[in-house]
């Protein structure tokens, strides 16, 4: 069984969701990639039964050019793609399952989601798809993840791993 972890991270909140989601997945029995959406590759190979996708919520949705830069800004590093940018082009496998995960700062209507716009573009792409998402909460811009956020990403993985073919 095989699953990858696709994320995009600017203070290393999603990163390590991802990485306490792959734990999951990993304690549960699955091979797990996890990678950096600069790093991801352009197609995901067809053994891999389940795609994991990690954002930050900006600007209520998925990051633009320019809420990178604000962020890539703040980390002294370059600004690079997103996540729309790879959902909206990288190539999958029909009967690949879907989860998709987002950082906020809140759970109300007020702080957006990225995964649920990710889980938009990616319903657009094949329809009737059914994509699992989910929230985790971080204190302002840079984090720290509210306590229980980690934990609950380790039990979110192992419960994917039963739809993992
Ligand atoms: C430009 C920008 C816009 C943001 N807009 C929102 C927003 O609309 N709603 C929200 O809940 N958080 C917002 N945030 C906070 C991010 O959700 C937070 O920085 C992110 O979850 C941290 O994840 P990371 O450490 O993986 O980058 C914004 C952050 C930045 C940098």
């Amino acid at each position: 069984m095989k699953a990858v972890v696709v994320v995009e991270s600017w203070f290393g909140n999603t990163r390590e969701i991802g990485e306490a989601v792959a734990r999951g997945l990993t304690v549960s029995g699955v091979q797990v990639e996890v990678a950096s959406v600069d790093e991801a590759p352009a197609a995901v190979d067809g053994d891999v039964g389940l795609l994991v996708i990690g954002a930050p919520t900006h600007n209520r949705g998925l990051s633009t050019a320019d809420t990178r830069a604000k962020a890539a800004e703040a980390v002294h590093r370059p600004v690079g793609s997103g996540a729309r940018e790879w959902v909206a082009s990288a190539i999958l496998p029909d009967d690949l399952n879907l989860a998709v995960f987002d950082t906020t700062n809140g759970r109300g209507w007020l702080s957006g989601s990225a995964a649920k716009a990710a889980a938009r573009i990616l319903s657009g792409r094949a329809p009737g798809r059914s994509i699992q998402t989910r929230t985790f909460v971080v204190r302002g811009m840079a984090g720290p993840l509210r306590p229980g956020e980690v934990e609950a990403a380790e039990a979110w993985g192992r419960s994917l791993a039963t739809v993992t073919r």
